[in-house]
């Protein structure tokens, strides 16, 4: 005699074959429903028509995601040979001209069936801004150059326009926070600082400033269902190679034939022409009459002489309104972090400072010890270096320095507020980003709608579900299975 075992009943076989198959066919739809598509791109690309230099930026961006919210990134970066497009001004067709073999490489690196969807801008800053002070129709003509050059591309060109201070430093102040995920979260903000060549920005909230004083110097931004107030200002001529000529001006008064510079390296000798060293809107009202034609610029390398020279740049002497940083621009308290970034970034990097955690009188002796190094000793110790960078770091860190603490007020506590940066999570901080994902509307005003769940968690409660609704079935239906007696069968 065998017991037989009443699972073993066709009607019970053909219940589980049926209720496995359905578990099976319910979870595979959910998973391959949810499944993440394979991942496609799209691109964007942004031109920063800078004083010194041109750079193209290509971003990418997840393409299926709703609105585009997904993440955007930096995927390439392009250095344009030559000057900034504002030193063609003889030559304006060649402004477009030196743009092609970066325009070139997007179309390597962007695919080639995304190049018609793919915007691209232009963005002129503080060199094209001079050049249209001092004039509106050779900077015109600059402009149409490079239109032309881009208007060629295969790419979707949506203009190349000139950008106000104002917009540089809103920009960079948004790119720094898209990056460091500070806007999605809603979490505190962090300051940019910008150095340019031409301009510098200085951008931040401060929980002080609504706005109302020097209205001029705000911006408001809702993102991700957030209110920002930001306190924004550029300086044109004071980017660090504008800062030079006004320094140098400022010695050469009177025209002589040397100057002997605390802010060079003794043993440094170099012959300047007035012409040039006058050729830019921030110093050319200046120009001393009857100067020489050149000027032989010798090096002293005294870092205290050199702060007081630099210090003479910046007026501090009115103001009108609560409170100021230079030249009677309004600015409230100073609120951080900080992170500072392009000339900020090379120059602190090049000296081996940018860890703000060495107080500021550590930083003061190291610039002091670095200026008064001979020039010799110098070309010798960084060979690879540009000569112009080289002959100008021990100007370039007590620029930084001079416009840091007596500029902005900053203190010993709060530059320890300041990260001097150059990629956040492999993308450069500067004002591009900040700009294209504006443009694009690819940071929306109210924060996105997210799903409930996460997609593993998803799929594991279906999964669980399912067989429990199973079980439940199966413990239901018991009592009409025909052999579900607890009797003994006879076999
Ligand atoms: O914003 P504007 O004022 O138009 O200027 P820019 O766009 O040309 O300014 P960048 O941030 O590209 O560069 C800022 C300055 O830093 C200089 N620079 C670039 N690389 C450098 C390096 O390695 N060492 C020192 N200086 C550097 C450059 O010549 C500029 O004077």
């Amino acid at each position: 005699m065998k017991e037989k075992n009443p699972w073993h009943t066709p009607v019970t076989i053909i219940i589980t074959v049926i209720g496995v198959i359905a578990i099976v066919a319910l979870v595979t739809v959910a998973v391959l429903q949810n499944m993440p598509l394979l991942q496609k791109y799209k691109y964007g690309i942004v031109l920063d028509a800078g004083s010194s230099h041109t750079s193209l930026y290509i971003y990418e961006w997840p393409a299926e995601k709703d609105n585009n919210t997904g993440r955007v990134e930096q995927k390439h970066s392009c250095t344009v040979d030559g000057p900034g497009i504002s030193s063609y001004a003889s030559a304006p067709p060649k402004a477009g001209e030196s743009l092609r073999a970066c325009m070139r490489e997007a179309e390597e690196w962007v695919p080639k069936k995304r190049h018609h969807e793919t915007p691209l801008y232009l963005g002129a800053t503080a060199g094209m801004r001079l050049l249209d002070m001092e004039n509106k129709v050779v900077s015109d003509k600059v402009f149409e150059a490079v239109k032309g050059a881009l208007e060629k591309s295969p790419f979707s060109y949506q203009g190349a326009r000139l950008l106000k201070g104002q917009e540089e430093g809103a920009f960079g102040w948004v790119t720094v926070n898209y990056l460091d995920d500070r806007l999605k979260q809603g979490l505190e903000t962090t300051g940019a600082l910008d150095l340019g060549g031409a301009s510098t920005q200085i951008s931040f909230v401060s929980d002080n400033y609504d706005g109302s004083e020097s209205p001029s110097n705000s911006v408001t931004f809702r993102l991700y269902g957030n209110d920002y107030t930001l306190y924004t200002h550029s300086f044109l001529c004071y980017g660090k190679d504008q800062a030079q000529r006004i320094r140098l001006a400022e010695h050469t008064q009177s025209g002589p034939k040397i100057v002997a510079d605390p802010c060079s390296h003794p043993g440094y000798s170099e012959t300047k022409k007035y012409s040039v060293l006058y050729d830019s809107p921030c110093v050319s009202d200046r120009k001393p009459q009857g100067a020489p034609e050149t000027f032989d610029h010798t090096g002293t390398g005294n870092f205290q002489e050199c702060q007081e020279v630099v210090k003479k740049v910046f007026n501090f002497t009115k103001c009108k309104y609560s409170q100021c940083s230079f030249n009677g621009v309004f600015q409230p308290i100073l609120q951080g972090p900080f992170g500072a970034f392009s000339a900020y970034y090379f120059v602190m990097d090049f000296l081996n400072l940018t860890d703000t955690s060495i107080t500021l009188e550590d930083v003061k002796e190291k610039l002091k010890l670095y200026c008064a190094t001979p020039w010799s000793q110098i070309v010798q110790q960084h060979p690879k270096t540009k000569p112009k960078y080289l002959a100008e770091y021990c100007f370039s860190g007590t620029y930084i320095l001079t416009l840091l603490i007596d500029g902005y007020n900053f203190t010993s506590v709060s530059y320890s507020d300041i990260r001097f940066i150059k990629k956040i999570k492999g993308s450069d901080a500067g004002w591009t980003l900040g700009y294209m994902l504006n443009l694009t509307n690819m940071i929306p005003a109210e924060a996105p709608d997210t799903p409930p769940l996460p997609y593993a968690g998803y799929v594991s409660i279906v999964t669980i579900i399912a067989v429990l609704i199973f079980i439940l079935f199966l413990v239901s239906v018991r009592p009409l299975w025909p052999h579900c007696s607890k009797q003994q069968q006879i076999v």
